[in-house]
């Protein structure tokens, strides 16, 4: 568990993190969301230690990440998978992480497996990885110590559809497990894949702070997927009803207003033929551009 309350971090007279209070739990992927510069990375740095707060607390597994006793065993972090030396290989970085932290030897050999990396790879140099290979002994040291609690900041950023997958599978086999994990992503359509809950910033300050589901269903109108062959006649026929009509990228309609239900009836009564009727939400990527835009609307009434 992190338990954030009134969580603030100013540099200079720059407020990166202001006055966040939430909770992260355990048994689900809690994704974060921000634009760029929303303060997602400071906040991560501040849950583990790597800066101290200007006012508030974070805590992870109850206590703030300093008075941890063994850090690596209650929290992994991925926060820059280049910060390995590149002259040492997988196996020794990871041995010496494990020395460190009271590890035991051959929970490096586990971890090395358990996220795809064979023993001769894990033998040469960290300097020829590729970026999926960098990513996977990131993750490797985050999983070393076992911990309760992981920390993800864009861990799938440059990875093909295969580094993507696994990621996904893995942070949800985590969660699974009962452990907490928090990630960062800026690939809408990913996170809406792998995340149950979700804590959204803007300019440092909570926007929301709730379910996957819920963060799309209660910000976006449901709306119904429509095909017929006769398209505009139906198009008049729903308009007439009172209908929102769009034409979708993938052609088609998309209906807002009457149910899937409704627009089925209509076109019976009216003996139009219809080929696709799918009761559909908006994606998350949709749902958020919206409620970032409705944010800088507010800013700038505001500010005026
Ligand atoms: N060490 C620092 N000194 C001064 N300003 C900083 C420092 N670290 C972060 N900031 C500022 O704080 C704000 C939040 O930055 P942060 O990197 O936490 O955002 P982010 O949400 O992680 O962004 P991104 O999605 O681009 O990674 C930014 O305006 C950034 O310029």
């Amino acid at each position: 568990m992190i338990e954030a309350t009134g969580l603030t971090k100013r540099y200079g007279d720059k407020t990166a993190v202001d006055g966040l209070t939430f909770t992260v739990r355990p048994g689900r992927v809690t994704g974060f969301l921000g634009p760029n510069g929303a303060g997602k990375s400071t906040t991560m740095r501040l849950v583990l230690g790597l800066d101290t707060p200007t006012s508030g607390r974070v805590t992870v597994g109850g206590r703030p990440y300093p008075a941890l006793s063994a850090p690596l065993r209650t929290v992994g972090s991925l926060l820059d998978a280049k910060g390995v030396h590149g002259g040492r290989s997988a196996y020794d970085h990871l041995a010496g992480l494990a020395a460190g932290n009271r590890i035991p030897r051959r929970r490096v050999e586990e971890v090395l497996e358990s996220v795809g990396l064979p023993p001769d790879t894990a033998r040469k140099r960290v300097k020829g990885f590729s970026l999926g290979m960098g990513q996977r002994l990131g993750i490797a040291a985050a999983l070393l110590g076992d911990p309760e609690v992981l920390i993800l900041d864009e861990p799938v950023n440059g990875l093909d559809t295969e580094g993507i997958r696994w990621i996904r599978e893995l942070m949800r086999s985590l969660a699974a497990e009962g452990r907490t994990v928090f990630l960062s992503s800026h690939l809408m359509s990913e996170m809406e894949l792998t995340a149950d809950h979700l804590i959204v910033i803007g300019k440092g300050r909570l926007m929301a702070d709730t379910t996957m589901r819920a963060f799309i269903e209660s910000h976006s109108g449901a709306h119904t997927l429509v095909r017929s062959p006769q398209p505009e006649e139906l198009r008049a026929l729903l308009e007439a009803a009172g209908a929102r009509v769009h034409v979708t990228p993938r052609g088609g309609w998309r209906v807002e207003g009457p149910d899937a239900g409704t627009i089925g009836d209509l076109a019976r009564e009216h003996g139009l033929a219809l080929h696709e009727l799918t009761p559909a939400h908006a994606s998350l990527e949709e749902v958020y551009t919206a409620l970032a835009q409705d944010e800088a609307e507010y800013r700038t009434e505001a500010a005026r």
